[in-house]
């Protein structure tokens, strides 16, 4: 029997439209998918940054922050990975049910967990953003030691090297690392969510 079957939704009695117009803007997540090392933190924290500096209520849930806690039992096989994808996916639901512009830093490999997530949320709640840097690169910055170590052999079921990453197929924005700016980048995103009227 799944635990779901005795308990009741509560509706909330405030709208998300409401804390939409008290925000003065809509709420959404931003999808951030890629390679470790590709810049998926970094590009989170700075479209946060800018966010926040301009007015918007926004925040960031963050891969190995949310390993260290909530999600401390899980591994790196792929049915854990499916796991942490699926709270993940949730706990951004709440978020953005909140009112907030939440940025999420996962590598999220596997395209049908991006795509569950994807179902959980309203028509355009969903930003997929990959970012998409060659391997080489990811391994040449190396901004933790990971992929040194995972040559070596010390980590199993690396993404990218003994475990796969599925690109996405159609997100909503590419970001090429290699090749773009950090303040680019953040500018991209802000166009994108100014475009859809998201801000
Ligand atoms: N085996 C293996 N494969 C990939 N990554 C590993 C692994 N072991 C530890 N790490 C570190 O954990 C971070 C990835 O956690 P995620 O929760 O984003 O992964 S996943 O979405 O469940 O695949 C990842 O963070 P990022 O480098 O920021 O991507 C790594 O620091
Ligand atoms: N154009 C760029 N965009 C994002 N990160 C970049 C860029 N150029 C260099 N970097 C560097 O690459 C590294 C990416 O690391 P990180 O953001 O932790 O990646 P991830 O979260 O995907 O593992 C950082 O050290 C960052 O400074």
């Amino acid at each position: 029997m799944k635990n779901s079957q005795n308990i009741t939704w509560h509706h909330s009695s405030v709208s998300k439209k409401e804390r939409h117009d008290r925000n003065g803007h809509k709420s959404c997540v931003l999808w951030f998918t890629g390679l470790s090392g590709s810049g998926k933190s970094t590009l989170a924290n700075a479209v946060d940054y800018a966010l926040f500096h301009e007015g918007y209520r926004s925040f960031v849930l963050d891969g190995d922050n949310i390993r260290h806690g909530l999600n401390s039992d899980l591994s790196f096989r792929p049915s854990d990975r499916k796991e942490n994808i699926r709270r993940i996916g949730e706990v951004a639901k709440l978020f953005v049910d909140s009112g907030l512009i939440v940025s999420s830093a996962f590598i999220s490999p596997f395209r049908e967990d991006r795509e569950l997530v994807r179902q959980m949320f309203e028509t355009g709640e969903f930003v997929e953003i990959f970012v998409n840097c060659p391997i080489e690169v990811c391994e040449n910055r190396d901004p933790k030691g990971l992929y040194k170590k995972a040559r070596k052999g010390e980590i199993p079921e690396f993404t990218g090297i003994s475990s796969p990453y599925e690109k996405p197929n159609l997100p909503e924005i590419v970001i090429e690392t290699d090749n773009t700016s950090i303040a680019q980048s953040v500018q991209i995103i802000i166009n994108y969510l100014k475009d859809k009227k998201i801000l």
